[in-house]
């Protein structure tokens, strides 16, 4: 076995026990468990502060998840884990440590990588962070013309825009009516460049240029872009003032024309889904002051410790990721759907959708074998409640496929805030206990349903003949047993939301551990970015390129339009 070769799930006596435990299990109803068990819905609770998950609504007995610890055992997750949090190259396709976790560890813990500390490196780029963000909210470091700066725009893509941009979503009570506003341009349609900076003044606006490797081309032509709106306003000196970059690639950065005190560094071993604890995180910061990032980090770093210390049956991403490979292994799920009551946390979806699907959409195992009798990571998927609601949880209700979902909220709403008046402030309240009374709502429907005698009663009820009875009522049944997680916290604050980002981070983890992928690499975004550079040059009247007949008539149509 090479250092980092892990079971295949397959070949585990685990496995072997969970599919005959499922075959088993696949009848039951859970309002039948429930009945015979009411008090499964206080022993399947898992808590971290004041952060409670409610798995009672799973399709799972205590043996399920029992099974489910083993087949963790025995697929070596917490040998990987602690291989993680020692800094040793778990990405073996890029030979490089995953150390997220190191961004945010909080305590005086040293985590090295060959063999030096990386701590005092972190620690000083978070020191550089807090001084210009203290320094740009206070209005202490102003523009070129001397105007304060009101306005930061993060120009990034994939993992330099995601995670910052949800997180600036998900707290924005901590900068409405702040110093800073952040914005976010990430597309390299140039609309969203242009309708941007059509509101900002060049004068009061910052560009945070984050990329990794600073070689993107989405963010490169986004940023020459936005230094062309500036220079044109106020000159080339004035970019100085008014840009700063986040990258580990420093050449280059200074190749752009940003100066190396302008520039925030991170690591080759923080992965850009994974980099919003680093300087990705400047907008946060800017936005939020950086003791509320702080705060974030401090979230998440209680669960890196939970995740690392809690024992596997009682550890929260661990048993979540488990029941989602349960899911994916025995009940053919395909996807995950993710719906948080809160609008604060519209984003959440789409920044879970690149740190789950770019790191568990792999088909090739840790031993370089194409994968062969499971699936891998789940198509993710979600909108805020009760939006979705509208939208397609008939799918959820009805539809022929298992979708497990995870439902989120926090119980005490973020608005209104203090100092809205009567009779607005009571309205919002009244409205945030509408919104949990959905989601509560919802969980219940999915697992309940209800049957074809309910709904002929009601139906008879309604004074309904027997024909148009036999006709409707199909349709109206709930098949129910369809299986959810209900989170639920205090609040939304930046402690809350660091700690439940990381129990998203681990879960993912862990499941790349069950399904023997390496997490860390991402070599299914290369192919088309190499396709992109072919066409592109033959769209700008460079010589045509052998294609596919189809590819060929687009290239063609594309041409005959183009200036
Ligand atoms: O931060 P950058 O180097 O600009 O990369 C931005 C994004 O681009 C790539 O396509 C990767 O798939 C993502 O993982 C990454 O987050």
């Amino acid at each position: 076995m090479r250092g980092l070769d892990m079971p295949r799930p397959t070949d585990t006596a685990a496995w072997n026990e969970l599919s005959k435990h499922a075959d088993a299990i696949r009848g039951v109803q859970l309002r039948e468990l429930f009945a015979k068990d009411p008090a499964r819905a206080q022993r399947l609770v898992l808590h971290h502060d004041d952060l409670r998950v409610d798995l009672s609504k799973h399709r799972a007995t205590d043996e399920t998840l029992r099974l489910l610890t083993t087949l963790a055992e025995q697929c070596g997750v917490p040998a990987m884990r602690d291989r993680m949090f020692a800094g040793e190259p778990i990405n073996d396709t890029e030979g490089r440590a995953v150390l997220h976790v190191a961004l945010r560890n909080r305590s005086a813990r040293p985590i090295v990588v060959d063999g030096e500390d990386v701590m005092p490196d972190v620690r000083e780029v978070l020191d550089r962070m807090r001084a210009f963000a203290d320094e740009v909210r206070s209005g202490a470091l102003r523009g070129a013309k001397g105007d304060r700066i009101t306005d930061v725009v993060n120009i990034g893509i994939g993992g330099s825009d995601l995670g910052p941009l949800m997180v600036c979503e998900a707290l924005s009570p901590y900068w409405i009516g702040g110093p800073i506003r952040p914005h976010f341009v990430s597309n390299v349609d140039p609309a969203h460049l242009a309708r941007t900076l059509h509101d900002l003044r060049p004068e009061t606006t910052l560009f945070v240029v984050a990329s990794k490797t600073f070689t993107t081309q989405e963010t490169i032509a986004n940023a020459k872009a936005a230094r062309a709106w500036l220079v044109s306003a106020l000159g080339e000196v004035a970019v100085r003032s008014h840009f700063v970059a986040v990258s580990t690639n420093h050449a280059k950065v200074g190749e752009f024309g940003i100066a190396r005190e302008r520039t925030f560094g991170f690591w080759d071993w923080v992965g850009g889904r994974y980099s919003l604890w680093s300087a990705i995180g400047m907008p946060i910061a800017l936005a939020i002051g950086f003791e509320h990032f702080e705060a974030l980090l401090a979230g998440a770093h209680g669960i890196d410790e939970h995740f690392r210390t809690a024992p596997l049956e009682r550890n929260v991403p661990v048993v979540l990721a488990m029941l989602g490979v349960w899911y994916a292994a025995f009940f053919d799920a395909e996807t995950f759907a993710v719906l948080p009551y809160s609008q604060a946390l519209h984003r959440m979806p789409a920044w879970l959708q690149q740190g789950d699907m770019e790191s568990n959409g792999k088909s090739v195992d840790r031993q370089s074998k194409r994968i062969e009798g499971y699936t891998t990571g789940p198509i993710v998927w979600g909108e805020p409640g009760t939006n979705g609601q509208h939208a397609f949880y008939q799918l959820l209700h009805q539809g022929t496929r298992l979708v497990p979902v995870d439902f989120l909220a926090p119980l005490e709403p973020e608005w209104p805030r203090p100092g809205t008046p009567e009779p607005l402030a009571s309205m919002l309240r009244d409205q945030h206990t509408l919104l949990l009374a959905n989601m509560i709502a919802q969980a219940e429907a999915l697992m309940v349903g209800k049957s074809l005698e309910a709904v002929t009663r009601e139906l008879e009820a309604q004074g309904l003949s027997k024909d148009a009875i036999d006709r409707l009522a199909p349709h109206k049944v709930f098949e129910g047993n369809r299986p959810s997680t209900t989170m639920t916290f205090r609040r939304l604050d930046p402690r809350t939301l660091g700690a439940l980002l990381a129990i998203y981070e681990h879960r993912i983890f862990v499941q790349g551990v069950i399904w023997n992928v390496n997490s860390f690499d991402q070599w299914g975004v290369e192919l088309g970015k190499q396709l992109a550079k072919t066409i592109e040059g033959e769209l700008r009247g460079g010589p045509s390129q052998p294609h596919d007949a189809s590819t060929a008539a687009l290239v063609a149509e594309a041409r005959s339009v183009i200036r």
